[in-house]
C-alpha cells in the first residue's frame, strides 16, 4: 500500500444485445426489445463499476473474483457480485468517495432510469446518492454500439483510506 490517501480506478464492460433476455442495467430492469447476453445477468454498468472499485484497490478484476466458468455465478444478480467485491475493497482498507459512470446505449433512453440506478448503487456501496453519477450517451449510430449490437459502460471511482 502506498502513502497516499486516495486512489482512482476505472472500469469498462460491454455485453451483446440479444432477443429473449431482460435488459438489466444498474440493477434496474428496463423495458426493451432486447436484453444483454452473459453468464450472469450481464449488467454491464455494475460490471464496469465493480472493475473500477477492484482496480482502485489493486484487487484484480471481476472475472478473477467471479469466473464465468463457475456455475455458481450463472444468472447471478450483479448487485450481489458488486456488494461482495466492495466488501473486499473495504477489507483492504479503502472506501468509496464518489463514482461517475457512462452507459453507451443507442437505445433505449437511460435518463428516466438513472435515478433508480443511482439509488441501487448508493445503497450497495453505502454512500449518499449525491456521490453517484450515472450518464448515458448514444454512439451516434456508429459501430457495433450504434447498430445496437451491444451496450457498454465505463466507470471511474475515487477511493480514500478508511
Ligand atoms: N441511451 C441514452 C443515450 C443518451 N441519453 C441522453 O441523451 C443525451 C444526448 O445523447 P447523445 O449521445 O445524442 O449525445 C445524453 O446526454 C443523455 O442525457 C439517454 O438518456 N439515453
Ligand atoms: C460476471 C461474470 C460471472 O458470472 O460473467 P458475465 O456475466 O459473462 O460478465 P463479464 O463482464 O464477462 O465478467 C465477469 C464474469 O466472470
Amino acid at each position: 500500500m502506498n502513502d497516499f490517501s486516495f486512489r482512482i480506478g476505472q472500469g469498462f464492460d460491454v455485453h451483446a444485445l440479444v432477443e429473449g433476455r431482460p435488459l438489466i442495467l444498474g440493477g434496474v430492469t428496463i423495458e426493451h426489445t432486447h436484453g444483454l447476453k452473459g453468464h450472469s445477468d450481464a449488467d454491464a454498468l455494475l460490471h464496469a463499476v465493480t472493475d473500477a472499485l477492484l482496480g482502485a484497490a489493486g484487487l484484480g478484476d471481476i472475472g478473477r473474483l467471479f469466473p464465468d466458468t463457475d456455475p455458481q455465478y450463472k444468472g447471478a444478480d450483479s448487485r450481489v457480485l458488486l456488494r461482495e467485491a466492495y466488501r473486499r475493497v473495504l477489507a483492504s482498507g479503502w472506501q468509496l468517495v464518489n463514482l461517475d459512470a457512462t452507459i453507451h446505449a443507442q437505445a433505449p433512453k437511460i435518463g428516466p432510469h438513472a435515478p433508480a440506478m443511482v439509488a441501487h448503487l448508493a445503497s450497495d456501496l453505502g454512500v449518499q446518492t449525491t456521490e453517484i453519477n450515472i450518464k448515458a450517451k448514444t454512439n451516434e449510430g456508429l459501430g457495433h454500439l450504434g447498430r445496437q449490437e451491444g451496450i457498454a459502460a465505463n466507470a471511474v471511482v475515487l477511493l480514500r483510506k478508511r
